[in-house]
């Protein structure tokens, strides 16, 4: 359903991201892993629109968005969470959402009303009236989802969502994310909870210096040693496998 083809990014001498392709299906969720600097917020950030590749393309429904700015792809049907959350304070967690539930409706009580529908799908109804600020970080992590689902995409960008909860925390995510899925929402999530991408993704790929440089199961890359080494950082193989056999 949705491509990055052959994408580079660079910043002055910069090499960001390099030559990479990331093929997205429909109905999937596929991980987008690797070490920090790795490029995989800015190869998001070519899908979501808002940086411009030097070179490739990105696909999404067999068309060739790569020029299309980012309020366009929204409009299709792109949405992307952000890594540092930044809700309107002063706001309520009901008119937060109401802002993506704006894209699609018009009228305030419209989007008001498909807001609550939203933050029943995160978990945020019992919170709908408290203040954006009044939230705990893993409140704001469903509400920046909630921001993000509430403009109906067809593909929903994960960065990072995860990072920051605990364990217990993650662990009640999980089934949020699959129920977005199971919803009909293709989602591709960066995500460094490695517990998380092996009981999420169906696929992941991994980013290391702006290149893929593999890619497949989760279980396979999760045991490919150099993988592991070279770019999840040592004893990840320990951890991953512990997640693998969980
Ligand atoms: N706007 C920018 N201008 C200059 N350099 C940038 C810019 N954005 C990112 N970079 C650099 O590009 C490289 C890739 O960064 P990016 O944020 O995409 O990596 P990442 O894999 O998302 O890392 P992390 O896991 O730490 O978020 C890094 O070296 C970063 O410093």
């Amino acid at each position: 359903m949705a491509s990055a083809e052959y994408v580079t990014v660079r910043f002055g001498g910069l090499v960001a991201v390099n030559d990479a392709s990331v093929p997205v299906p429909e109905g999937k969720i596929v991980g987008l892993i690797g070490p920090n600097g790795a490029g995989k917020t800015t190869l998001f950030a070519t899908i979501a629109g808002f940086q411009r590749p030097n070179a490739g393309r990105i696909v999404f429904a067999g068309r060739d968005i790569t020029r299309l700015p980012p309020h366009r792809r929204a409009r299709l049907g792109i949405a992307r969470t952000f890594q540092i959350v930044q809700p309107f304070a002063g706001l309520t967690v009901r008119e937060n959402i109401a802002v993506g539930a704006h894209l699609r409706h018009v009228a305030r009580a419209e989007a008001l009303a498909a807001a609550e529908a939203v933050a029943q799908r995160v978990g945020l109804e019992p919170l709908l009236d408290l203040p954006a600020a009044a939230l705990t970080v893993a409140g704001r992590k469903r509400l920046e989802l909630a921001r993000a689902l509430a403009t109906e995409p067809r593909l929903l960008l994960l960065d990072e969502v995860l990072a920051g909860l605990n364990p217990s925390e993650v662990r009640d995510m999980i089934p949020v994310i699959r129920a977005i899925r199971d919803d009909g929402v293709t989602v591709l999530m960066i995500e460094h909870v490695m517990q998380a991408v092996m009981a999420l993704a169906e696929e992941v790929h991994v980013l290391a210096e702006g290149r893929i440089i593999a890619r497949g199961a989760p279980e396979a890359v999760a045991r490919d040693p150099a993988v592991i080494e070279a770019y999840l950082g040592h004893g990840a193989a320990a951890r991953l496998a512990g997640a693998a056999d969980a």
